[in-house]
């Protein structure tokens, strides 16, 4: 509990109204959230305003609100501010007792690969035996408690209090995937970041945003806004991310694959087998707290494939370096990182590889296919389910991503499957999207084997497979769904094709973690 006046300390007032010192237990900006003793906190938002919701919230208990503008018919005290989402902020800092002061936070923004870098760092700190936090889309983790996510970057006021929590549960350090949505809209307002990274940004939230250049905007300021004390790591190979090196008071450390002049570069990159090998060389001395980093090399073997890999784990690297962990500990932990779920997932690998893609959208799709084609194998299956909730541009569009790779991937046939029995009405794909489909397919000579059952495509594809070959299961979602099935049609054929699971047996999947 915390006195009104108290609280009001953290933040700009331009006025009041109906003044009275009253007790405060908590906080809400949603007034179905509000319990008795909470400030309420009106936010003008996308789809209502807040403003309209005093009612409820007072109903609920609200002992203060805060407010854009006054509001006629209330006895209860009224704060007004410029902006609510700031305000909402900084009291949640405030009342949860500036929790991120007392964390290393390392805040990581990315179009893509957010979440495998968080987990990637999360996983180095732990092999130096550090207790850690990591926030982000799959899930928040406080030490070992693990909640699912609501949102990629939380509200703020959620954010300070698992943030609290952390402080609670020994925790000392926290890997954070910031959304651009969330420096938009203030979610990271008054958390303190000791270590920044931009990895790269391509055209997505052009819907939320506006335009790029707002996307962008939005991104860089988690660099632009950081202070003398923070430490951003940059991407030289990303123009974006390259541009902000002089727009930042923030000590820089920089890297690139392509271009060799910053602090690290990383050469000699091996995408053949599946787990990304590669040399990292610590071009120039840089100096953190007490520890000297000399120039030197180090070797890195992932346990995940692709350049983007490549590029996530440098970000991951130079935070644990930036954390003073030693090499050999950064070595054996990003090795023990073994990919987030779904996210280019080798869910079976023996005489062949059954990997799992989430396969959303189309920027995501060029990665995975760039990454199968950087791979040794022989064929390649494809089980791609078509869904109708991602709508028919998105559909057309992973279509012509799909048909821009198969002649690079040798891929002449494609499995389509529209999981009929699997999906809400929302979910069901109308006739013109199946056809737009199939007419990119056809233009680009593929042939298109149609099933309406996930399970039969699967089976189709599992019965012909041979040594050496791939099967993806691409966009075959839901609660393990295409996984689970691929592994239990795999157990039946099992004494025909005498293989067993070595990779990771499907019951152990835990977000991000072994
Ligand atoms: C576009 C966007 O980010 N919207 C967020 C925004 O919603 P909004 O401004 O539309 O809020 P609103 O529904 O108009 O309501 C206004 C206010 O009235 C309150 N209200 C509303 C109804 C009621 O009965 N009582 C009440 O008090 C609401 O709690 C809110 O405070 O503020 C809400 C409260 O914090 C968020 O839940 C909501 O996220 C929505 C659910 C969302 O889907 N956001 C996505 C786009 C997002 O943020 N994604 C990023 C990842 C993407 C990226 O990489 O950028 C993320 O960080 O997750």
């Amino acid at each position: 509990m915390i006195k009104l006046y108290e609280l009001l300390k953290s933040i700009d007032i331009i006025d009041m109204k109906n003044e009275k010192n009253v007790d405060v237990t908590g906080i809400a900006y949603n007034s179905k959230n509000v319990t008795p003793g909470d400030i309420f906190v009106c936010i003008k938002g996308y789809k209502t305003d807040g403003h309209k919701y005093i009612f409820s919230a007072i109903s609920n208990g609200a002992v203060a609100i805060v407010v854009e503008d006054f509001q006629e018919g209330w006895d209860i005290p009224q704060i007004k501010v410029s902006n609510s989402r700031y305000a909402l902020a900084a009291l949640s800092d405030y009342f949860y007792g500036c929790p991120s002061k007392k964390l290393k936070m390392i805040g990581i923004t990315a179009t893509n690969g957010k979440t495998t870098t968080t987990f990637m760092t999360n996983s180095i700190l732990e092999a130096y035996g550090i207790e850690t936090g990591v926030i982000g889309t799959v899930s928040i983790k406080i030490g070992n408690n693990i909640i699912p996510s609501q949102l990629t970057t939380p509200e703020s006021l959620d954010l300070h209090r698992y943030l609290h929590s952390m402080n609670k549960e020994g925790i000392s350090h926290v890997a954070m995937e910031v959304s651009s949505s969330a420096l938009e809209l203030s979610r990271v307002g008054n958390v303190e970041f000791d270590i920044v990274a931009f990895n790269n940004i391509s055209r997505e939230h052009i819907d939320l945003h506006g335009s790029f250049e707002n996307y962008f905007d939005s991104k860089a300021s988690l660099i632009r806004n950081a202070s003398e004390k923070q430490w951003a790591i940059l991407n030289l190979d990303c123009p974006y991310s390259a541009s902000l090196v002089n727009q930042t008071k923030a000590k820089t450390l920089t890297f690139g694959i392509e271009n060799n002049t910053g602090d690290l570069w990383c050469r000699d990159i091996d995408l053949s087998t599946g787990r990304a090998k590669f040399i990292v060389e610590v071009r120039k001395e840089f100096k953190v707290d007490d520890i000297v980093y000399k120039p030197t090399m180090f070797d890195i073997e992932l346990s995940t494939p692709g350049y983007h890999s490549v590029y996530n784990a440098m970000v991951a690297i130079m935070a644990g370096l930036l954390c003073g962990v030693p090499i050999p500990v950064i070595q054996k932990g990003i090795n023990q990182f073994k990919g987030v779920e779904r996210r280019f997932e080798i869910i079976f690998e023996d005489e062949f590889k059954i990997i799992d893609d989430h396969f959303a959208n189309p920027g995501n799709i060029n990665i995975t296919l760039e990454t199968l084609q950087k791979m040794k194998y022989n064929n390649l299956k494809l089980v791609y389910a078509i869904r109708g909730n991602r709508g028919p541009i998105v559909n057309k569009e992973n279509a012509q991503m799909i048909a821009k790779w198969a002649p690079k991937l040798d891929m002449n046939e494609i499995i389509v499957t529209l999981s009929k029995s699997h999906v809400t009405e929302k979910d069901r794909v109308q006739d013109e999207e199946l056809i737009a489909f199939q007419r990119v397919m056809s233009e680009q000579g593929i042939k298109v084997h149609l099933y309406e059952e996930l399970s039969d495509a699967i089976e189709y594809a599992l019965s012909g497979i041979g040594n050496d070959d791939v099967l993806m299961l691409a966009g075959c979602q839901g609660m393990d769904y295409g996984a689970k099935i691929a592994l239990e049609i795999l157990s039946r054929l099992k004494p025909y094709i005498d293989t067993k699971v070595l990779f990771r047996p499907l019951e152990k999947r835990v977000a991000g973690m072994e």
